[in-house]
């Protein structure tokens, strides 16, 4: 397939390798300078545009490739809180396409599935109290992690004592998320229920960035032949 490439820092680089390991023809690559690419036949010709730039850069690239009806996948992060309902509203009634994932690997979605299951037996526990941390690379721009907010959406949707996540919090109705910025650590995501009698904590622990853009390339294979707003629960189904 044609794939357009938005973005060509640590991960884009990686996704175009993956790509053309893969067979897929890489079409056109835009980053910062070189803007009026997405007016390109070349871009238009996507059949999807992978997305990886930065919080403060994503939306607009996403209402640049909407307006060429470019399919996108995107792993930015940090955009979701401002953005979020505009792009809903845009993939769910006017016809756009959106793969979006806090986290495109396979390992966080399998780490996923066992968190929500942990959190909907933690539930019935409340001597268990329960805080996460994240620890990234020091370039990165936001924090706490999309991982670490996706997380900790699907623990406070379970845990009836916890109304919501906050981070440098002390209140016990508070989900606590920490994070830590270290040398070039491609992401770490940890859960951990503590109680009197004992310790509970569940990791992810990335090698490096190769399975999240594995996990992005097999995210444009399935948006070629899917619409609307989509995720990784859409991909895999377990
Ligand atoms: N969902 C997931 O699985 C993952 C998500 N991420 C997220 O993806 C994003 C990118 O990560 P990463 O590749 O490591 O970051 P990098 O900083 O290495 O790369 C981002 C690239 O985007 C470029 N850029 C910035 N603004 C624009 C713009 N408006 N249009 C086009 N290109 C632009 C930057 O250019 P310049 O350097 O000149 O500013 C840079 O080359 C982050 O938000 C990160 O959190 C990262 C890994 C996995
Ligand atoms: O910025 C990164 O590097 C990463 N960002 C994503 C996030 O915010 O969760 C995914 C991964 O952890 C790497």
């Amino acid at each position: 397939m044609k794939i357009a490439l938005i973005g060509y820092g640590k991960m884009g680089k990686m996704i175009e390798q993956i790509a053309r390991e893969r067979g897929h023809e890489i079409v056109s690559i835009i980053d910062i300078e070189n803007q009026q690419d997405f007016d390109s036949p070349q871009f238009q010709s996507a059949d999807v545009a992978i997305e990886f730039t930065a919080p403060q850069a994503a939306y607009g690239n996403y209402l640049k490739a909407f307006s060429h009806g470019v399919k996108v996948v995107s792993g930015s992060t940090g955009w979701m809180k401002d953005h979020g309902d505009d792009v809903r509203r845009m993939c769910c009634e006017e016809g756009q396409t959106l793969f979006w994932a806090s986290n495109f690997s396979i390992g966080v979605a399998i780490f996923s599935a066992v968190n929500r299951y942990l959190a909907k037996i933690m539930n019935q526990f409340p001597q268990y109290d329960v805080e996460m941390e994240e620890t990234h690379h020091v370039h990165k721009l936001d924090h706490p992690s999309g991982t670490a907010i996706t997380l900790a959406d699907e623990i406070v949707e379970r845990i009836d004592r916890k109304e919501a996540w906050a981070e440098e919090t002390t209140d016990p109705k508070m989900l606590r998320v920490d994070h830590i910025r270290r040398g070039e650590v491609a992401g770490i995501h940890t859960v951990r229920y503590d109680s009197d009698a004992d310790i509970i904590t569940i990791t992810h622990d990335a090698h490096s960035r190769k399975g999240f853009a594995l996990g992005a390339v097999l995210a444009a294979e399935y948006t070629k032949d899917h619409q609307g707003l989509l995720t990784i629960s859409d991909m895999f189904k377990f």
